[in-house]
């Protein structure tokens, strides 16, 4: 799990919620003590906690429950929400040739994340270099080129030269034929002056589209410091949290974005070359708070006819596209959504007939889907037509599953097509089509 700890007490503080029989002042009071306390012990900063409390309490006090929600699911939406606020938007790198930079402390995890990233860009179909302009650590040629042949990365650096601007200026030339270059540099163990003066000259001569500092999700309220000079000094175009897998607290990272109103493009989750998360808030705070349904929550108060509509819409007239199937399976998962969707429309009554199970999709699949949709592209998503066998290839690859496993979540997304096409027309037999689909 993600940031065990702070997840952990967040969930404890919102099943107080649950439990008691009333929401009142006292209530309120309690709970937002305990959620105080949970991010101050994870290294959140003060003044950012002190201003998310108020706000959860005037917001939980004031505002006027919206219809058709408890009032405690309207304090959990608020909980939810000023969360998201505090880390606020995302940053997108796109899925495009372009230079990124890495820039950090080190032991920060910029040498890992480098690799990372470019195992990201393979995945999504696209050729990644990495040159190596750390020339500080002794060990960090080696780590970085062993890390890339093994994911078949392309790698320029030279080995026992000092001169990083100058390994930058050759490497640019020689790997300019690949699309998404990325330059690692290099750390001290705190901030120093000359690390400022060596990132300057590297972006000079990089030019990068993206500058990403790497932060330890480990460290406290220096990483406030870090991010600030770094951002005074080049500009930082996003953060990368490492290490929040298991016990790290993260709450420094978390408020060094915030303050210096930076945003986060990426987390690390583990030490494999996979474990890099593209981030989200939404999906980062309902994770933390444990709660995978938090969204319909959401939705529910924004009323029936809201985004889901919209899908809806896009469904029935045959625009059709992976992601949507896919956020329709998470729905499904949830008994959510989707089960409304069918009773709403306008078969007979059919909805009521539909058994119980067969809106269950296990999770395995699910899973299993989410990973393989991790490979594609975007454009592939949204026309999964353009997947032919070389690409089946590189996705199974990428993914780690099999060709038949990318063609068989292709025939499932051609049968819920057909489907919901079919829902168009009126005629289609969902007791069928669910059997179909292993149901
Ligand atoms: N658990 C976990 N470990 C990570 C993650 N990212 C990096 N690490 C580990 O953190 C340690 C330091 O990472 P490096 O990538 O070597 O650090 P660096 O920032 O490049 O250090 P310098 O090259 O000296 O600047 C390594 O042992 C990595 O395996 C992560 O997301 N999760």
């Amino acid at each position: 799990m993600v940031m065990d700890k702070l997840g952990n007490s967040l969930q404890d503080a919102l099943k107080k919620l649950v439990k008691s029989g009333r929401i009142d002042e006292r209530t309120v009071n309690e709970v937002v003590k305990d959620i105080q306390r949970a991010l101050l012990q994870s290294d959140v900063n003060v003044k950012l906690v002190m201003e998310m409390s108020k706000h959860i309490k005037e917001r939980a006090l004031k505002e006027e429950v919206p219809s058709g929600m408890s009032p405690r699911e309207h304090v959990i939406r608020i909980v939810y929400q000023e969360l998201i606020n505090i880390i606020g938007e995302s940053t997108d790198v796109p899925l495009k040739p372009q230079t990124i930079m890495m820039i950090g402390l080190q032991g920060s995890g910029k040498t890992t994340t480098s690799a990372k990233l470019a195992r990201y860009f393979q995945r999504k179909g696209l050729k990644p270099a990495v040159i190596c302009a750390d020339t500080f650590r002794p060990g960090a040629y080696q780590q970085l080129k062993t890390l890339c042949d093994k994911l078949n990365v392309a790698f320029y650096g030279e080995e026992g030269n000092p001169d990083a601007v100058g390994i930058v200026e050759r490497g640019l030339k020689e790997v300019q034929k690949y699309d998404v270059i990325v330059v690692d540099t290099a750390g001290r163990h705190s901030l120093e002056s000359d690390l400022i003066v060596e990132m300057e000259n590297i972006h000079a001569v990089a030019k990068p589209d993206y500058k990403l500092l790497v932060l330890d999700g480990a460290i406290g309220q220096q990483a406030s410091e870090q991010a600030r000079a770094f951002n005074e000094s080049v500009g930082i175009s996003g953060v990368v949290i490492t290490k929040l897998d298991g016990t790290a607290k993260g709450g420094g990272a978390l408020s060094a974005v915030s303050e210096t109103n930076s945003s986060i493009a990426f987390i690390g989750v583990g030490e494999t070359p996979n474990d890099l998360e593209r981030f989200e808030p939404d999906r980062f705070i309902s994770r933390l708070l444990g709660m995978g349904d938090i969204k319909s929550l959401i939705e529910k108060a924004e009323e029936a006819l809201g985004d889901e509509e919209l899908d809806v819409q896009s469904m029935m007239t045959g625009r059709f596209t992976l992601k949507d199937m896919y956020k329709q399976l998470e729905s499904l998962n949830k008994m959510g959504p989707m089960k409304q969707i069918m009773q709403m429309l306008p078969l007979g009554g059919m909805g009521a007939k539909i058994p119980e199970d067969a809106y269950q999709v296990t999770g395995d699949k699910l899973q299993r889907y989410r990973v393989l949709m991790d490979s594609m592209t975007e454009e592939e998503m949204l026309n999964p037509r353009l997947i032919g066998s070389s690409r089946i290839k590189r996705i199974a690859m990428g993914s780690g599953c099999t060709g038949d496993d990318v063609r068989e979540l292709l025939k499932y997304h051609k049968m819920m097509q057909t489907a919901m096409k079919g829902f168009r027309g009126g005629k289609f037999n969902m007791q069928k089509m669910m059997k179909k689909m292993g149901m």
